[in-house]
């Protein structure tokens, strides 16, 4: 993988300024906006790219935006479930949990992911405070019943899932006002205490409608939503989103993310992007140049 400095490498002095130049609109644009930033498990493989990732948080927070990072960890919860003999289960992008399971998803995300986050942003210069929703009860949660796509009127129990029944943004915007990051692990809390497992893009979705944030910017392990064809989508609107489940071209762990996305989109959260996390400062290209990348979703 090739890091800033590799890429930067043979760029003339005056392209480079022209580059600096060309963010200063975007800079003035999102002044004291928030930002919320799903980082997908998938896209977290790459040592330098974590570190890329963490460094373009630090610099939009101290450019004077209000990056509020969500976190994922997918295929780090497998990892652990496999040692232990277990093969991780998804229905509709969703992860069948367990007790032993959830056990596994606090341990993981909750724990090793968080705070490998927090550190990262921490050394590349910002002030990180790592929060699962059972901080001050900040994601509440009940059991989540998901409707059986085959059997309408069916109901299937995927065990420790939470549906978010409502997200507490006081500790969030105490955070920002503090010069802090704060970095989301996506676990609920529900009425007896009990922690549940969240989809990762269900969380950030919901936090950015919250949050009335300017952007929702979901990092992901493809260039975008594909076509059938496997080519990149620029924008895609609710309707394109219906045809596109119903023929199977989006699928899997594509189907909470473009749920919640439009979800955002309709919800008045003014952009909302779904990007390519292994390019190389994927976030600063969204945020701070002409050029976008990966795929808008539209509101209608
Ligand atoms: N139409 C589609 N366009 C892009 N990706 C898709 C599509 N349909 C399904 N996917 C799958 O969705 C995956 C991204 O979701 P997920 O695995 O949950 O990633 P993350 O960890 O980033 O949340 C892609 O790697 C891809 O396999
Ligand atoms: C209920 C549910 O599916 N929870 C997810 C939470 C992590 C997540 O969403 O991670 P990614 O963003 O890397 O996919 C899971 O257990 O995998």
């Amino acid at each position: 993988m090739s890091t800033t400095n590799d890429l930067i490498s043979g760029i003339t002095p005056h392209a480079k300024a022209a580059v600096l130049s060309e963010a200063l609109p975007y800079i003035r644009r999102f002044q004291d906006k928030t930002i919320v930033v799903k980082y997908g498990g998938n896209a977290m493989t790459d040592p330098a790219l974590k570190l890329g990732f963490a460094r373009d948080v630090v610099l939009l927070k101290l450019v004077g935006m209000n990056p509020v990072v969500v976190h994922g960890g997918g295929p780090q919860i497998d990892e652990v479930l496999k040692k232990v003999g277990k093969q991780g289960t998804f229905i509709q992008g969703m992860r069948v949990t367990d007790e032993e399971t959830m056990d596994i998803v606090e341990m993981v995300l909750g724990g090793h992911v968080n705070k490998e986050i927090v550190n990262l942003i921490n050394q590349a210069g910002g002030k990180a405070v790592g929060l699962t929703g059972q901080d001050g009860s900040f994601i509440r949660a009940t059991k989540l019943m998901m409707p059986n796509k085959d059997k309408p009127d069916e109901m299937l129990d995927i065990g420790l899932v939470g549906d978010i029944s409502s997200i507490d943004p006081t500790i969030i915007n105490f955070l920002d006002s503090g010069d802090f990051i704060p970095v989301i692990a996506p676990i609920g809390v529900g009425p007896d205490g009990e922690s549940y497992n969240i989809n990762a893009d269900v969380v950030a979705g919901k936090l950015a409608e919250i949050l009335k944030a300017e952007k929702l910017i979901l990092l992901t392990n493809t260039p975008g939503v594909l076509d059938k064809a496997g080519n990149l989508l620029t924008g895609i609107t609710p309707r394109d989103v219906d045809a596109m489940i119903a023929d199977g071209t989006l699928s899997g762990g594509m189907l909470p993310k473009i749920g919640s996305a439009l979800d955002a989109a309709r919800s008045g959260v003014k952009s909302v992007h779904i990007i390519d996390g292994r390019v190389p400062n994927a976030l600063l290209l969204e945020v701070l140049t002409d050029d976008g990348v990966g795929t808008l979703i539209k509101s209608k």
